[in-house]
């Protein structure tokens, strides 16, 4: 999918809203557990009842692989169903997958020719020779981590290396690889402050930003100084959505609390006008 393509379907349905299907077995609804495929079952509904009001979706990949050779058959069924059905949604792997070139290679085809996802998260740490193998794909987005949502990211991601924070490093070095264009970045929702910093090393890229709800960040910390004129943030919320209630009510629950976040984000993209 082009940016653009994007843009158009945050203008048009006032949300920049994406939904993490990180689906985990052991939270489905009870009577969900006698279908064949649980997981793609709760999937599908979940898309039909959030679709309105989201432009994403972002299986994290752990949830499927945690199952094997059925997890991948039900993130096969779910992107392909997505695609089908709702081909104008934004889909990200997160995979935050990276290795030497010539494995990356293999990793970018996987996800972005076999599975045919727009979008894949990607760990910088391997460097250039890494990232690039996604970035020749066209129209599709390779999505780096930059500042992350966890404590873990004080690490080593905030420290300095000659000078600069290495999130910093991340994001000013990787403007220089091939097809930069393709690239865009996770930025912690639980990191708003951090923003405005970031905001002047890239100030046009997308952001996906995962960490409302269930991590506590805050909408609009985040857009307070990472919206741009072409919105340019992609917020994920998994769990907050997924799981709004566990009985045979969790579809119209997770439609509820999608339309709250929308409402909100709205709010968010009037400021802009
Ligand atoms: O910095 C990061 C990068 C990725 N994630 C992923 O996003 C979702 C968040 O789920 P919630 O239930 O909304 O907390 C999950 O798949 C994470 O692995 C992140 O949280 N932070």
């Amino acid at each position: 999918m082009k940016t653009e393509a994007l843009i158009n379907q945050i203008r048009k349905k006032q949300s920049f809203l994406c939904v993490g299907l990180d689906t985990d077995l052991e939270k489905l609804p009870s009577h969900l557990l006698k279908e064949e495929d649980p997981i793609f079952e709760f999937n599908k509904a979940i898309i039909e009842a959030t679709q309105e009001f989201c432009v994403a979706y972002k299986p994290n990949i752990a949830f499927y692989e945690a199952y094997g050779i059925k997890g991948w058959k039900s993130l096969e069924k779910t992107i392909d169903y997505l695609n089908t059905h709702y081909p104008e949604q934004f889909t990200i792997a997160d995979a935050k997958r990276g290795d030497i070139g010539n494995t990356s290679t293999r990793y970018a085809k996987a996800f972005f020719e076999e599975l045919n996802f727009d979008s894949i998260t990607i760990a910088p740490y391997m460097g250039k020779d890494s990232v690039e193998p996604f970035l020749a794909f066209k129209d599709k987005h390779t999505i780096i981590l930059a500042l992350t949502s966890n404590v873990g990211a004080f690490d080593f991601q905030t420290k300095k290396v000659d000078g600069q924070e290495l999130y910093k490093m991340v994001l000013s070095t990787s403007k220089t690889y091939e097809n930069p264009q393709n690239l865009m970045y996770v930025v912690g929702a639980t990191k708003a402050e951090y923003l405005k910093d970031i905001r002047k090393i890239i100030p046009e890229s997308f952001l996906l930003v995962p960490g409302v709800g269930a991590q506590g960040g805050d909408l609009q910390d985040v857009c307070k100084f990472g919206i741009t004129e072409n919105i340019g943030l992609l917020v994920n919320s998994s769990r907050g959505i997924i799981y709004a209630s566990s009985d045979e009510h969790y579809a119209s629950s997770a439609k509820e609390q999608a339309k709250k976040i929308q409402l909100e984000m709205k709010i968010e993209l009037d400021k802009l006008k």
